[in-house]
């Protein structure tokens, strides 16, 4: 029989690669956005598209509800992703 430190051991160990994994993607998600930045400051578009941002934030909400996720919570992820990127691209246009 496991003692409930090993489980939680256990537990953390799994926890950890999804730490990763979810790090690991966004890294790969930054390097398209990076590549976006550059093409809207290029072409003198603006940061930001709230109209994107909008299709996004409701393709991901209802994304959540099928998974079992809170939708506010899917919204609030993308807001606080969305502000980094956007982030990125004004530096990226100021740089250039
Ligand atoms: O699709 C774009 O236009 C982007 O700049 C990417 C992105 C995103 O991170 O998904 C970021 C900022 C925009 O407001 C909308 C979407």
């Amino acid at each position: 029989m496991t003692s409930p430190l090993d489980d939680l051991e256990r537990l953390r160990a799994s926890i950890d690669n999804m730490d990763a994994i979810l790090l690991h993607t966004l890294a790969e998600r930054f390097k398209l956005t990076q590549q976006v930045g550059v093409l809207k400051a290029q072409n003198d578009m603006p940061p930001a598209d709230k109209a994107r941002e909008a299709r996004q934030i409701e393709r991901l909400q209802s994304l959540a509800a099928e998974s079992g996720l809170d939708p506010a919570f899917a919204e609030k992820f993308l807001n606080f992703i969305v502000a980094e990127v956007i982030r990125h691209h004004e530096k990226i246009r100021s740089s250039s």
